[in-house]
């Protein structure tokens, strides 16, 4: 549960967050808007990036702000960026791996976590290929394998989807839907895909510049003439 209280983000001034205030409590939340409407900002903040002009938002209850980025990631926290961090001369296995050294993990040995994470993400058969050696789906992949390993809560996805073809982003979907069970993690979900958020987000928020156009169930949202005027051009 993502408790956000009158939040704001200024850069130079400039109110990138203005006085957010939601409450993201399903499995799969979607975060939407169009562009420059806040989203990565929100997701730095959360992640321990930017700091807060004002507000408050507590993670399953305990303060996130104030705390370092690494402390956040002691609590639970993921994140994947835009642009895949994966390490071009390690494996899969060894880059998956590097994340544990950073986490905490108690869901059984190294082995096993990273043959589970691994084996989710479909990533065994190429578990000891290089980085540079992957294509642009499989490091997405690497990704989202990076965020599950330790004992995640919270795992914030930058535009997952951007680029992938449409079976491949059938994959993704599917991963998505099911972390929440499997891993006993919510997921926020930034992406331009409507379809992806429509098919994984039983609850979405919509921003733009820096407030709340809209919160709910997605499908409600995605109906909302406010949101058709500002994001999908309708
Ligand atoms: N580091 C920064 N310095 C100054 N302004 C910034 C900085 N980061 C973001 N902004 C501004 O804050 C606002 C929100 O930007 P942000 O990147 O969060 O939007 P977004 O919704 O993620 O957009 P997109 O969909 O294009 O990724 C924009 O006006 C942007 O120019």
């Amino acid at each position: 549960m993502i408790d956000i209280q009158n939040l704001s983000v200024a850069f130079w001034g400039v109110k990138a967050i203005d006085g957010l205030t939601a409450q993201l409590s399903a499995p799969v939340c979607g975060l939407i808007g169009p562009n420059g409407a806040g989203k990565t900002t929100l997701v730095n903040l959360l992640s321990g990036l930017v700091p807060a002009a004002e507000g408050q938002v507590l993670l399953n209850g305990q303060a996130l702000l104030g705390k370092t980025p690494i402390q956040r990631v002691r609590l639970g926290l993921r994140r994947s960026f835009q642009t895949e961090q994966v390490v071009e001369d390690l494996s899969v296995w060894d880059n998956v791996r590097a994340m544990l050294d950073h986490v905490p993990h108690e869901r059984g040995s190294v082995k096993a976590q990273l043959t589970e994470v691994l084996e989710f993400t479909e990533l065994s058969a190429v578990a000891t290929r290089l980085g540079r050696q992957l294509n642009l789906f499989q490091r997405r992949m690497v990704e989202v394998a990076k965020a599950l390993v330790g004992t995640p809560r919270l795992l914030l996805f930058d535009e997952p989807g951007a680029g992938l073809t449409e079976q491949e982003s059938l994959l993704l979907r599917a991963a998505i839907l099911a972390i929440p069970q499997r891993f006993g993690a919510q997921v926020l979900l930034i992406d331009h895909d409507v379809d992806l958020i429509k098919a994984t987000c039983s609850q979405t928020l919509v921003m733009d510049f820096g407030q709340c156009l809209a919160l709910g169930p997605t499908a409600q949202v995605l109906d909302d003439p406010a949101v058709r005027r500002a994001y999908l051009g309708g």
